[in-house]
């Protein structure tokens, strides 16, 4: 009888991928080594990335240049998503690739620019919350407020960091293009920072300026795909409550209605562990036998096979 392999999509962060070339480099290939031991074992992986770090420094490179040469315009947010698809998936695809042919596999590695629609009246253009770039101070965040008019907030006790617009994903534009890639045997890289943001008008596609939450953006993914798991790995082995208290607790598990309480509770912090958890409940509840994980990028292998990290289940 013909088995289908187990279908996992993985989402990492990016604060993971660091925030120098150097960093991003390093850190490709040690991911690299983590999703192809997940080849290994049989699986087959789609991934996806975070774009936090890297788009604000995109975008605070544009607006440096465009300060300086009068006649450039600003850049839009939506084309600083799309090259950091570029920079990131470069080193990603490159990685893999190398990783793969090392262990006998010629798999073909295939990032696919990917836009994400989302609708023009999402209430989160109003309220930005996604943050991006580099943390910092108080007092830097003040100033930045002041010389460039950015939206600044604390995020998750790590510093102050910009935030901007975070519209939910209401469609991935090149979900055909994907599935056929994956169908056919590629290794993709998609839905890179969460996807470059548009709105449609008739055949039209406009660029948004937001930045999508990659762990909603994977959800929406892993669910067209007919994905068994979805994986999304960050830099805590496991979710908490009550995180950063005396009385911290980490979770080996939560069901979707577990989930759902903790998130009422106020447990998970906005922008930072609330939209994994949000995303990881929302695709455990969409088909029974569905579950999601979140844990390190080191325990990716020991999570699939239920040692650590927090299972998300129905
Ligand atoms: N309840 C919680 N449990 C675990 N980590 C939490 C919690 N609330 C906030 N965090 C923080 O969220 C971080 C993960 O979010 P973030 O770094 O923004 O994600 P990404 O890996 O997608 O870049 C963790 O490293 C931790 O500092
Ligand atoms: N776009 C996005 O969700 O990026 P991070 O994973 O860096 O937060």
């Amino acid at each position: 009888m013909f088995m289908r392999k187990k279908r996992i999509v993985i989402a990492l962060g990016g604060n993971a991928l660091g925030s120098t070339l150097s960093e991003q480099r390093k850190a490709a290939g040690h991911t690299a080594r983590v999703i192809v031991d997940l080849v290994d074992e049989g699986c087959e992986v789609i991934v996806t990335h975070g774009n936090g770090p890297q788009v604000g420094m995109i975008s605070n490179a544009m607006a440096a240049l465009s300060r300086e040469r009068s006649e450039q315009p600003n850049t839009p947010l939506s084309v600083c998503v799309a090259m950091s698809q570029a920079y990131i998936g470069y080193d990603l695809q490159n990685a893999l690739r190398e990783e793969l042919r090392l262990r006998g596999y010629d798999t073909p590695v295939t990032t696919m620019m990917t836009q994400v629609r989302v609708n023009e009246d999402d209430p989160a253009f109003l309220s930005p919350s996604k943050p991006i770039g580099h943390f910092m101070t108080k007092k830097q965040a003040e100033e930045a407020e002041k010389q460039y008019g950015y939206v600044m907030k604390e995020d998750a006790g790590r510093g102050y960091r910009r935030v901007v617009a975070s519209p939910r994903p209401a469609e991935i534009i090149e979900m055909d293009a994907i599935r056929s890639l994956v169908d056919s045997g590629h290794l993709v890289i998609a839905c890179g920072g969460g996807g470059i943001p548009v709105t449609r008008c008739e055949a039209r596609l406009s660029g948004a300026s937001a930045v999508i939450d990659k762990d909603f953006a994977s959800c929406l993914l892993a669910e067209q795909l007919d994905a068994d798991f979805l994986i999304i790995l960050t830099a805590v082995e496991k979710v908490a409550i009550n995180f950063g208290k005396q009385n911290e607790t980490w979770l080996d598990r939560m069901t979707v209605k577990d989930a759902e309480h903790y998130i009422r509770e106020g447990q998970f912090a906005p922008g930072s562990m609330l939209p994994k958890v949000q995303a990881a409940a929302e695709f455990a509840s969409s088909r029974p036998g569905r579950n999601a994980l979140i844990t390190l990028l080191e325990k990716a292998r020991d999570g699939i096979c239920g040692t650590t990290g927090t299972l998300i289940c129905q």
